[in-house]
């Protein structure tokens, strides 16, 4: 089979034959549906303490663009449903190549023209990959925000400047030491859907707590526009880079609000 991707002769229905996780029954993305969701009040705000990288790289690795800090530097994600710390590992995004599609959760079947997955791993294990290997959802802690279409986003700004240099799969950047990555978060991570799933990209693995927000961010049409102009593998537009939602099977979806 040709490298994995998003066309129609590698796309996510390909995926099961390399990995048959693909089939399983802790998939990612989902849809999330407010009718099928339980509040829990035990579910307390998340706290990411994100400090600036002096040298990462901004990367277009044929599937994703993502920003990528060649070591940890202390940065983590603590408490909502995490009993934890996370280390940060990297942010990268998904999205479509129009306003009506891109995002890989739905939210009561909508799905926004992007998402940005900010993924920490486990810190009782020795490295990102062992914390993928290591079995259960507490590998890997995944924070989900969906992106819409309005005013342009200061903090996103950076990067999205950079998204020109990485158009073509294989390219990479260094990000410029002052960016400030804690800037993209709200200031209070509150109100989020929280459930057991799985890298939405192979291999797939069943090892993520996702923290999917409810609240969108706001990028520009500028920005959305730099996204689509990224080239895949194949040459053609990166966009339509999600996943469709999996079954639900018997999982819960827990919410931090009513
Ligand atoms: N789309 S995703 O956030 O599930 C994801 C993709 C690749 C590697 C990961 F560690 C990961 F978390
Ligand atoms: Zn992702």
């Amino acid at each position: 089979m040709a490298p994995w991707g998003y066309e129609k002769d590698n796309g996510p229905a390909h995926w099961h034959k390399d990995c048959p996780i693909a089939n399983g029954k802790n998939q990612s993305p989902i849809d999330l549906i407010n009718g099928e969701v339980k509040y829990d009040s035990g579910l307390k705000p998340l706290t990411a303490k994100y400090v600036p990288f002096s040298d990462a790289k901004f990367l277009n690795n044929g599937h994703s663009v993502q920003f990528q800090p060649s070591a940890g530097n202390g940065s983590e994600l603590t408490g909502g449903p995490l009993a934890v710390k996370y280390n940060f590992e990297q942010f990268h995004f998904h999205w479509g190549n129009n306003d009506t599609e891109g995002s890989e959760h739905r939210v009561d079947g909508k799905m926004y023209p992007a998402e940005l997955h900010f993924v920490h791993w486990n810190s009782t294990n020795p490295s990102f990959k062992d914390a993928v290997g290591s079995g259960g959802p507490n590998g890997l802690a995944v924070l989900g925000f969906f992106l819409k279409v309005g005013a342009e986003n200061a903090a996103l700004k950076p990067i999205t400047d950079l998204i020109p240099k990485v158009k073509d799969a294989g390219t990479s950047v260094t990000v410029p030491s002052n960016f400030d990555m804690q800037a993209i978060l709200p200031a209070t991570l509150t109100d989020y859907y929280t459930y057991d799933g799985s890298l939405t990209t192979p291999p797939l693995a069943e090892c993520v707590k996702w923290i999917v927000f409810k609240q969108p961010l706001e990028v520009s049409a500028a920005q959305m526009e730099a996204f689509r102009s990224v080239i895949n593998r194949d040459g053609k537009p990166m966009g339509g880079n999600y996943r469709p939602p999996c079954p639900l099977h018997d999982r819960a979806v827990k919410t931090s609000f009513k």
